[in-house]
């Protein structure tokens, strides 16, 4: 398990920037390799950073499959729909098509729409635990990390690959979320970060030492490598950045 690399970049456009470089480059390396790059996005503000570079990218988007590393279940004309997001920022920009950019089906019920997820992931994965190329993660202000939240029993979840929430501290309560196991088999997980606001969380998780690791920090693919990308505030106060 490599410990996590640290970039940290002088804006919030530079971190932008950074994160969108390193996907098309790990994109476009999957592709020549192995003809497909898998990739899981987040919502809130790593969906913002990576819709301001990827309309950019040279790529073969035909190649992308996407998935979410987590999504609220509201129908996608709530302002909460991650979904609606991208589609509004990156899909109306660039040549993916819509059967690659998987959708969760938000009229079913949430443990239903986090099977029916699950069957999404095997049309790519079909077995074994699933091996993202990247995963673009984010952290909240509490530390959590995809809709895995601080002490919430989901952290242990073992058995699925989207576990449905029915009791997410922050709104909307209902989500599906990956868990630690497909999390931690990814090639890459990438988090970016940005303002001070995020700062004292960003030192817990990354200098912290604790026996109940914030969710965040239990982002340590055993075999991939975990990217921090922040601002100047967001490593404000990080001993690792003096
Ligand atoms: O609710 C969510 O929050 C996290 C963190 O968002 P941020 O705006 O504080 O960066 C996000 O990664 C997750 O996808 C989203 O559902």
């Amino acid at each position: 398990m490599a410990a996590p690399i640290l970039n940290i970049g002088a804006s919030e456009a530079e971190v932008s920037a950074q994160l969108c470089d390193l996907v098309i480059s790990k994109a476009n390396a999957a592709i020549k390799e192995r003809g497909i790059f898998t990739f899981g996005v987040s919502g809130g503000s790593a969906a913002k950073f990576l819709c301001n570079g990827l309309p950019q990218a040279s790529t073969d988007w035909s190649k992308w499959r996407i998935f979410f590393c987590d999504e609220r279940l509201v129908p996608f004309s709530d302002p909460e729909c991650t979904y609606a997001f991208y589609k509004a920022n990156l899909m109306s920009k660039v040549p993916i098509s819509e059967d690659y950019f998987f959708a969760l089906n938000s009229e079913l019920p949430v443990a239903e729409a986090a099977a029916d997820y699950e069957n999404k992931v095997r049309s790519v994965f079909p077995e074994g635990i699933p091996r993202f190329d990247v995963l673009s993660l984010g952290m909240g202000p509490d530390g959590h990390t995809c809709s895995l939240f601080p002490g919430h029993p989901l952290l242990k979840e073992a058995s699925k690959i989207y576990a449905p929430i029915s009791d997410s501290p922050k709104p909307p309560p209902q989500r599906v979320t990956l868990t630690y196991p497909v999390i931690n088999n990814a090639a890459c997980c990438v988090f970016a970060s940005c303002g001070a606001s995020k700062a004292d969380i960003v030192q817990q998780v990354l200098e912290g030492k604790s026996d109940e690791p914030l969710p965040a920090a239990r982002v340590r693919p055993t075999n991939g490598e975990v990217i921090w990308i922040l601002d100047k505030a967001a490593a404000g106060k990080l001993q690792a950045a003096l």
